[in-house]
């Protein structure tokens, strides 16, 4: 199987501003070195082909049903996942996948930091986790092109997954 590599990006700065502050208090606010988490389903209209060739909404249901099995089955992920809302997070995986590749979703779930934020996750499990929706999207016969588009929409979100 051919493993797309995972490419970390820098992490975002937040700028100072001079804008009120939303806690009340005036002034400039200094620059700092806290991260913004970033948007967890941020939109790309420009993968709605890719969207359509996972086969819509329904495509991406089927495909988080896949995943879970696979990564309940795994020996390496089996601990993530056996004691979690599995519904909810396969309701969360497809919503976010479908607005990200241009769909008409809607993402209810929390941002991707304070989602894994209880759990130390590793590059390693990371890497697994990618392996492993490799394997579910091949089962359900994505085109190999489309799923190295969506890996690639989603490598960024590394650095908010990955905490140890
Ligand atoms: C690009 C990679 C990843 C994406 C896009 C992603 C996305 C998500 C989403 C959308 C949720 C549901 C959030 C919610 O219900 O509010 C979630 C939950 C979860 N993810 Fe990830 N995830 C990624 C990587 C990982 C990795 C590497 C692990 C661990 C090895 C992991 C473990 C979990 C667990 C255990 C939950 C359930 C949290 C809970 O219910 O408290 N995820 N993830």
């Amino acid at each position: 199987m051919c493993v797309v590599p995972i490419v970390a990006l820098a992490l975002v700065q937040t700028a100072g501003s001079a804008e009120p502050r939303a806690d009340g208090a005036h002034g400039v606010v200094a620059a700092s070195t806290t991260t913004q988490a970033a948007d967890p389903a941020p939109a790309h209209p420009e993968l709605r082909a890719v969207f359509e060739a996972f086969g819509g909404k329904p495509g991406l249901d089927a495909l988080m049903e896949d995943f879970m099995v696979l990564l309940l089955a795994d020996e390496q992920l089996n601990p993530f996942f056996a004691y979690v809302d599995q519904a909810a997070v396969k309701k969360h995986l497809a919503d976010q996948f479908c607005v990200i590749l241009g769909g008409d979703c809607t993402y209810t779930g929390r941002d991707m930091r304070e989602a894994h934020a209880l759990f130390e996750i590793r590059e390693a499990e990371f890497n697994r986790l990618v392996e492993l929706l490799q394997a579910a999207m091949e089962r359900r016969g994505v085109p190999f092109a489309a799923q190295n588009r969506l890996l690639a929409v989603l490598a960024p979100m590394q650095r908010d997954v990955v905490n140890k």
